[in-house]
């Protein structure tokens, strides 16, 4: 029997997706050691590896079949647009994609102002912007703190993640437009879907029950 290798992105949802496996009897004590620089582990009597990643390359692993299975935001589907099946909500990680910005960016918005959106998702910004509003938007990729921009000036708003609204909250700014809820999704191979397809079922259909 082959190794089944899922890819796990390193940074919120991996204790959660753990745990999740976890329950359905699928353990890698080695991985939780925080202080731990080791990046693949095994489980030798299933067969399983496990690897963490960054977020953003899980879907990358995943599409070139480096690894079976992946965890990952939704969000990180939509961004990277790698070829592999969405098969499974796991109901945790949720927030939502957001257009913030101060309130007094609620006209440019209206008026459909030529605007600059400041965001770590060029292309969901994109899509939004320009296919699903009709605005034509100048667009800067940042990689973190997204929430300076429009403080600092870069930008008028931003598109980013919003959980309980904290960031926003502290920094003077507020959610202005909804783009799409998000949360936890599995990714699989399009390959392994078909030549594992009884092993990978069965993972899903423990998981779903455990959900
Ligand atoms: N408050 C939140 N902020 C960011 N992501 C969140 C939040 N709540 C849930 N998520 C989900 O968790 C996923 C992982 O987020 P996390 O910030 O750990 O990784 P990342 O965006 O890859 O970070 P980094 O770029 O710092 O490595 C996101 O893609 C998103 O789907
Ligand atoms: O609504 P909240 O609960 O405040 O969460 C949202 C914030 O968390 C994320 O940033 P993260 O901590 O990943 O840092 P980053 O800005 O460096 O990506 C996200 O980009 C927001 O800034």
């Amino acid at each position: 029997m082959r190794y089944l290798t899922f890819a796990l992105g390193k940074g919120r949802l991996a204790k959660t997706a753990l745990d999740l496996f976890e329950k359905i009897g699928i353990t890698c004590e080695e991985m939780k050691d925080k202080d731990s620089r080791k990046l693949i582990f095994v489980n030798e009597e299933l067969k399983l590896k496990f690897f963490l990643a960054k977020g953003p390359d899980v879907p990358t692993y995943v599409e070139y079949g480096a690894a079976d299975i992946g965890i990952v935001g939704e969000d990180t589907i939509m961004e990277e647009q790698r070829k592999l099946y969405e098969v499974l909500d796991l109901g945790f990680g949720k927030c939502r994609m957001c257009v913030c910005g101060p309130a007094s960016a609620k006209e440019l918005l209206l008026h459909q102002e030529q605007i600059r959106v400041a965001t770590k998702y060029p292309r969901i910004a994109k899509d939004y912007f320009y296919n699903k509003k009709h605005q034509t938007v100048e667009i800067i990729k940042l990689n973190g703190s997204i929430e300076l921009a429009p403080i600092v000036g870069l930008s008028e708003v931003i598109v980013d993640i919003v959980e309980t609204g904290t960031t926003l909250r502290e920094n003077g700014l507020e959610v202005l437009e909804e783009v799409c809820p998000l949360s936890a999704r599995v990714v699989v191979n399009q390959v392994s879907m078909r030549m594992e397809n009884e092993r990978i079922t069965k993972i899903l259909t423990d998981l779903k029950s455990v959900l």
